[in-house]
């Protein structure tokens, strides 16, 4: 279990698959920069932005899924650690942003999914709904996207919302983080913030 997490009543957490770009947007949505080594699954601790006089911090989940020279049983342990820390911090997680690759997440999905088998990103999506956690899915790196309307209806039809996307604002935030072009995620996340009446934190977003 993940021991870092500073005593804050208010969170929003990301979480994602190694390599996503979770990195990036945590840099672009606090403009703090933290230590990811650069190579995919470097971050295996949670990086907090902890902001202790608004009670609120901002994590960012390590990354789950192929991660080179990471062995299968670290892999296991990596994620029911991100499991037990979404379903501890629950009540404290008033949005979770689900960062997925815009380019690469219907071709992992897909390859993902079998008659025992449900794709990270799919199991994800559900277990953040089971813990009644108010979820946005950040599909980052839509500059490598062209058939954006497309792709973005493909994602809503594997995560069991009907198409079209745009009626799903509040939980399909299309991004490029490397560019700093989130305003549809923070959009969403404000949504949120504002049906839990916690409009006090909109500078954060
Ligand atoms: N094209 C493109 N690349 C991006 C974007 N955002 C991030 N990247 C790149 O994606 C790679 C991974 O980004 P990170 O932010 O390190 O990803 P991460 O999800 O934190 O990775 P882990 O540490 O493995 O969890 C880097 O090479 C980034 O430059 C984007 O919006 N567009």
């Amino acid at each position: 279990m993940f021991e870092t997490r500073p005593d804050r009543e208010a969170e929003v957490a990301l979480v994602g698959r190694s390599n996503v770009g979770k990195s990036t947007l945590m840099r672009e949505l606090t403009g703090h920069s933290f230590d990811t080594g650069g190579s995919p699954g470097v971050t295996r601790e949670p990086n907090h932005y902890d902001w202790a006089p608004e009670d609120f911090v901002i994590t960012d989940l390590p990354g789950f899924g192929f991660m080179s020279g990471v062995h299968e049983d670290h892999r296991e342990q990596i994620k029911t650690d991100i499991v037990h820390y979404l379903e501890e911090y629950a009540d404290n997680i008033l949005v979770a942003v689900l960062v997925v690759d815009g380019k690469s997440v219907i071709d992992i999905i897909d390859r993902h999914s079998g008659p025992d088998e449900i794709p990270y990103d799919v199991e994800m999506f559900h277990f953040l709904r089971e813990l009644d956690v108010p979820t946005v899915v950040a599909v980052n790196k839509m500059d490598k996207v062209d058939d954006t309307d497309e792709r973005l209806n493909e994602l809503c039809d594997r995560l069991g919302l009907l198409p079209p996307w745009k009626q799903w604002q509040e939980t399909i935030a299309p991004i490029t983080a490397k560019r700093g072009q989130i305003d549809s995620l923070n959009e969403a996340v404000r949504e949120h913030l504002h049906e839990q009446n916690r409009d006090d934190l909109f500078k954060f977003f």
